[in-house]
C-alpha cells in the first residue's frame, strides 16, 4: 500500500519516499468576503472552498450578483479578502503580481498608445532587465497570435472593441502568467468575434499551458471551454454549489460537441442547478 505523507508545504506529497510536486495551482480555503454597506455588513461569500490544478481550465457560472466577480478580484489580489486564505502554488497571495494576469470585460487600454506600447507597459514591469528589442518581440509574438500583426503601430482609440481585446488577451499573455484570470472576457462580443476569440484563447492557453480561471454567463462558452465549469450558489454567504467534469478530448470542436450526446447532459445539469 502506498504511504502517503504531507511536506509542510502543501503542494508537496512525499509517497513510499518519493517527493511529487501536487498538481494544485489554486487553492482557495473557507474564503469570506463582507463589503459593509449602510445597512450593516453584507456577507458576499462564505466557507468557499475551491482547488484548480496546474493547466487546468476552469469556467465559472452563477446567477448575477451572486459573487463571481468579487471571488476573482480577490484571487486577482485586487480585492481584500474577509477570512480564509488564497493560495498560488501554497504561496498565499498578498496583493497583484505578474503570476496572474487579468483579463477583464472591457480592456481598458490608453487610447493615445498604440497596441504595441499597451502590451509593452505590463512587459515592461515584469521584464524590466530584458532588451528593449526582446521586451518588443514577446509583445509582437503575442499580438500576432491574437491576429493584430499589422496592427502593431495603431492608436488603441482606433480599434474596434474585438481588437481592444484581442490586444487585452495579449497583453495578459505577454506577461506570462502562471495563472489567467478572466472576467467575462467576451461579454461584449459579437457572436462571431467571440467564437474567433475563444479559439485564440483556447490555442495559446493549451501552449503555454497555464492555469485559466473564467467567469461567463454563457452555459454553452462553459462547456465549450472547460475542463470543469464551477457552479455558485446564490447570495448572501455564496459558496461553490456543484463542479461538472468535462470529458470531452481536446482540441475541440464546436461541431463534434454539439453533435456528442454528453453535450446535452452536461448542458442540462447546468441549467438545471441555474434554475433551482
Ligand atoms: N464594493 C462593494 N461594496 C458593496 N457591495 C458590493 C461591492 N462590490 C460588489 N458588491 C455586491 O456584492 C455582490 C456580488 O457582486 P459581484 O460583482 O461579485 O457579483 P457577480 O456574480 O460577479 O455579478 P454579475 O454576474 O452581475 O457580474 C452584489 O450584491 C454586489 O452588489
Amino acid at each position: 500500500m502506498a504511504l502517503k505523507t504531507q511536506h509542510k508545504r502543501p503542494d508537496i506529497i512525499i509517497e513510499n519516499g518519493i517527493q511529487y510536486t501536487s498538481k494544485v495551482m489554486l487553492d482557495l480555503n473557507d474564503l469570506k468576503k463582507v463589503y459593509p454597506t449602510p445597512n450593516g455588513d453584507y456577507v458576499v461569500l462564505e466557507n468557499l472552498n475551491l482547488q484548480i490544478m496546474k493547466e487546468e481550465f476552469v469556467t465559472i457560472i452563477g446567477h448575477s450578483g451572486c459573487g463571481k466577480t468579487t471571488m476573482l478580484s480577490m484571487i486577482a489580489g485586487l480585492n481584500p479578502i474577509s477570512g480564509g486564505s488564497i493560495s498560488v502554488l501554497s504561496n498565499p497571495i498578498k496583493g497583484p503580481g505578474p503570476d496572474r494576469g487579468v483579463i477583464f470585460q472591457s480592456p481598458s487600454l490608453m487610447p493615445w498608445l498604440t497596441t504595441l506600447e499597451n502590451v509593452m507597459l505590463g512587459v515592461r514591469q515584469v521584464f524590466p532587465h530584458a532588451k528593449k528589442k526582446e521586451r518588443e518581440d514577446i509583445c509582437k509574438y503575442y499580438l500576432s497570435k491574437v491576429g493584430l500583426d499589422g496592427s502593431f503601430h495603431k492608436k488603441a482609440s482606433e480599434l474596434s472593441q474585438g481588437m481592444q481585446q484581442r490586444v487585452g488577451i495579449a497583453r495578459a499573455f505577454a506577461i506570462k502568467p502562471k495563472v489567467l484570470l478572466l472576467d467575462e472576457p467576451f461579454g461584449m462580443l459579437d457572436s462571431l468575434t467571440r467564437g474567433e476569440l475563444q479559439d485564440v484563447l483556447i490555442e495559446i492557453w493549451n501552449k503555454e499551458k497555464i492555469t485559466a480561471v473564467m467567469i461567463t454567463h454563457d452555459v454553452d462558452e462553459a462547456i465549450f471551454l472547460a475542463d470543469r465549469v464551477v457552479m455558485m450558489t446564490s447570495g448572501p454567504s455564496a459558496k461553490i454549489g456543484d463542479i461538472l467534469d468535462i470529458d470531452f478530448q481536446r482540441p475541440r470542436s464546436r461541431k463534434s460537441i454539439i453533435e456528442h450526446d454528453d453535450y446535452y447532459k452536461y448542458r442540462k445539469h447546468l441549467i438545471d442547478f441555474l434554475e433551482h
